[in-house]
């Protein structure tokens, strides 16, 4: 395995000169949420992820990026199996959560997903009141039953999504009656709603006007207190803003992995450079 462990400031070369990828992996600061070995994923015949290595931490928003094509969005999928709907997917390769692999037989793929959840580019609420749209996976996995406690989760997921004050005298309308941007946290208030360890966010504000994205930028500052966060975005000042770490993809590699603030102003390789400077996207 070929990683390179950046350090903050460290002063190297640029790294496609030596056709190596940079990884940041195995930071003592920071637990571990998912570990990521050797990870190649294929549509049929073509090869979409190529040998990924990557250690995702705990509490901390980390943003994929990369230009249009180059395996955000089907390394996200991997992480909670999402892939698995599509036939011709095969991967080989470790992801691992809590010393368990995601992929091995035994994992209850509904069980995953409960520990892992995802929101989506855009807003798609169940067509169903708010209020059902919150408890329903809570009921699913027998977390609540009383009405009462049914109440309170309720109150407490649209709270942590920002979104109480604007629903709360209107539970039974349609989730679909809301704005795009409360939509939005709605299914944010969704994904949380079953407490899971890590949600997974494909490009979650790339549907939305500037006040809503920036209502859902301060949300994932919040919620990464109580969840790993992962997320996609073609946004490079979004990822400048909301990521503490940034993983730079291109051609199905992850060509750099840095903390976000080394990556914006120091990158250690041209491609990376290039991208985040604008010279190709
Ligand atoms: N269901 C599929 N079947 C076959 N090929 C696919 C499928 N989904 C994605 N691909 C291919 O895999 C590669 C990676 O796609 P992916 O959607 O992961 O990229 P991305 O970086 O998320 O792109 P974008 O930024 O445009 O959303 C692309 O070449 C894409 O055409």
């Amino acid at each position: 395995m070929n990683i390179k462990v950046a350090q903050r400031g460290e002063n190297v070369m640029k790294q496609d000169e030596l056709g190596q990828p940079v990884t940041r992996n195995e930071d003592a600061n920071h637990e571990l949420s998912i570990r990521v070995r050797d990870l190649d994923l294929w549509y049929g015949s073509f090869q979409a992820l190529k040998s990924i290595n990557m250690d995702l931490y705990q509490k901390n928003v980390t943003a994929l990026i990369g230009p249009s094509g180059c395996g955000k969005s089907t390394f996200l999928r991997c992480l909670n199996r999402m892939n698995d709907l599509i036939p011709s997917v095969s991967l080989t390769g470790l992801i691992e959560m809590d010393g368990r692999d995601v992929n091995e037989s035994k994992m209850d793929e509904v069980a995953l997903r409960r520990r892992v959840g995802m929101v989506f580019q855009k807003p798609n609420p169940f067509p169903k009141s708010i209020y059902d749209n919150i408890v329903y996976a809570p009921r699913m996995h027998d977390l609540v039953s009383r009405k009462a406690d049914q109440d309170e989760l309720v109150e407490k997921a649209l709270r942590d999504a920002g979104l109480w004050e604007e629903v709360k005298d209107k539970l039974q309308q349609p989730g679909t009656s809301l704005s795009g941007g409360q939509q939005q946290r709605l299914c944010i208030a969704r994904a949380i709603a079953v407490q899971p360890d890590v949600i997974l966010m494909d490009e979650p504000t790339s549907a939305l006007d500037p006040i809503s994205t920036a209502t859902i930028e301060d949300l994932m500052d919040k919620l990464k207190q109580q969840f790993t966060i992962i997320t996609v975005t073609h946004n490079m000042q979004q990822a400048a803003r909301v990521a503490d770490y940034t993983a730079f993809f291109h051609l199905g590699e992850v060509v750099e992995y840095n903390d976000t603030k080394t990556m914006f102003s120091n990158p250690y390789t041209k491609k990376a450079e290039d991208y985040i400077t604008g010279r190709y996207g």
